[in-house]
């Protein structure tokens, strides 16, 4: 299909995050051009027609590992095969994860990752985790915000021995993130605590996968996320917590946001929806096919998780994309704490979201907008030019068929990985077609992606929805 064609979008009913409204939608350039009533269609316009069915914003999945290099493994969807999976299941763009490893200059290790996504189909933006510290680390984060388009900075509270960061690193990291306008991130588990039991367990002779949740148990997660919240407030930075899983975490959230500080959370649409059983099977493959960081909960914490994104204090649904297969896993045959952790999930976030949130009644079509793509799209300062349908922003849209039925497996996903957390799961509402940067990719089930055309999305600093926070520290300055 010619680049340079125009997509006329005919009949949708488009749903933003603020409201509904029927339209028809042109797109020309890569970026959504007009929206109205009977447009006229410019010559050389290919139309679509949309009626029936919901026109939404592209799919952002702010938490992904593609291609990544972790505990002696490398992830099996790279940049080409993960985000070209993301654009069958509606996800246009993701922000993946720049991780160095201790001792190795930020800005070498984010050029590295920028050459390997160069092979994106789908759009891609990059925290920066930082991971240990010096002068240059302080050095490397101004050059990432002021000259590569960074603005968020990650950090890893548990992996001890590799790539954790300690209270003296966070509070840096943290202080040096308010100068810049940046958002600090972090993977809220606590890893000493995670460590010792992880000892203890193999020490009773728990060695198999079942020892993994044992080994980071909810309040593991709720202390760090505490401590994370608490250092944020005092150094008066915003703060995202990842991947929230339980009750524990959410707690601390709910906490803080109510005393008035501006924390923003995750929650990952396998936690939502797949409980801790898995860890039981008595196959290893199966059972570790289920190992990642935090562990799947048991049903009262994936309630919990709806109820904040239903109240506002969750903010964004993502995947934590990272897929190891049985081989990798088997790293871990005698000794669960080396399983690989991670799973796959960009394919089907939309989808599971849409099904288990709004087909159920919890969620209604705008929240899914908010919590799928326009929150994200704000908290990390690229919103409207991604997150909504609107004349100017930029053509990663979806024509979502609410009626489409698709039963998950890792047999018909594009995944390259060989297991799908959500296996044998029906749902309801899928996408029938997907733009990116204006180009049909996804069309009646087939994938059109394009290895190296997805773009790099610069970000900039001083989110507006932490203005009142930027402001205070200027004003102490
Ligand atoms: N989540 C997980 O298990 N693996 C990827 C790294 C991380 O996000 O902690
Ligand atoms: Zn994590
Ligand atoms: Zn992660």
């Amino acid at each position: 299909m010619s680049k340079l064609l125009n997509l006329l979008i005919r009949g949708a009913t488009v749903v933003n995050a603020d409201r509904e409204f029927r339209a028809d939608v042109l797109c020309a350039g890569g970026k959504i051009v007009e929206i109205g009533e009977n447009l006229e269609a410019p010559t050389n316009t290919r139309e679509l027609d949309a009626s029936g069915a919901y026109l939404l914003p592209g799919g952002i999945d702010p938490h992904t590992h593609m291609q990544l290099p972790f505990m002696g493994t490398v992830a099996v969807d790279g940049f080409y095969e993960g985000t070209a999976a993301g654009l069958a299941g509606g996800t246009t763009s993701i922000i993946d994860f720049v991780i160095p490893a201790p001792q190795e200059p930020l800005l070498e290790a984010y050029h590295k990752w920028c050459g390997w996504a160069q092979e994106s189909a789908g759009n891609y933006s990059f925290h920066v985790a930082v991971t240990w510290w010096d002068e240059t680390v302080h050095r490397d984060m101004g050059i990432l915000v002021k000259e590569h388009g960074i603005n968020s900075f990650k950090h890893f509270m548990a992996y001890k021995n590799a790539i954790m960061a300690d209270d003296e690193i966070l509070v840096n990291s943290f202080r040096r993130a308010l100068e810049l306008g940046a958002m600090p991130t972090v993977h809220a588990e606590n890893g000493e605590l995670v460590y010792q039991l992880q000892q203890e367990l193999l020490a009773k002779g728990i060695t198999g996968p079942a020892g993994h949740p044992l080994s980071r148990p909810p309040a593991v997660e709720g202390e760090a996320a505490n401590r994370a919240i608490a250092i944020a407030q005092v150094i008066g930075v915003p703060i995202y917590i990842v991947h929230v899983s339980c009750i524990d975490a959410l707690n601390a959230i709910i906490r803080a946001r109510t005393a008035g500080q501006r924390v923003y959370g995750e929650a990952l649409a396998g936690h939502l929806v797949t409980d801790d059983r898995g860890y039981q099977d008595p196959d290893f493959a199966r059972a570790a096919a289920y190992v990642m960081s935090p562990p799947f909960r048991e049903k009262k914490h994936q309630d919990a998780l709806w109820q904040g994104l239903q109240s506002g204090h969750l903010h964004t649904t993502a995947t934590d994309h990272c897929v190891f297969c049985a081989g990798q896993k088997a790293a871990g045959k005698d000794d669960f704490s080396k399983i690989p952790n991670g799973c796959g999930g960009v394919e089907e976030r939309m989808a599971v979201v849409w099904d288990a949130g709004v087909n159920s009644g919890k969620l209604t079509r705008s929240e899914f907008v908010r919590i799928t793509s326009a929150n994200c799209a704000q908290i990390f300062n690229i919103y409207p030019r991604k997150g909504a349908v609107a004349v100017g922003s930029d053509a990663d849209l979806v024509i979502w068929d609410p009626h489409k039925s698709k039963t998950l497996s890792a047999k018909t996903q594009f995944s390259k990985g060989d297991f799908n957390v959500f296996e044998g799961r029906t749902v309801r509402g899928f996408p029938a077609t997907v733009l990116c940067n204006g180009k049909v990719v996804f069309e009646d089930g087939q994938l059109m992606a394009e290895r190296g055309a997805g773009r790099y999305i610069e970000r900039a600093p001083f989110t507006p929805l932490a203005a009142p926070l930027w402001q205070a520290a200027a004003e102490a300055l």
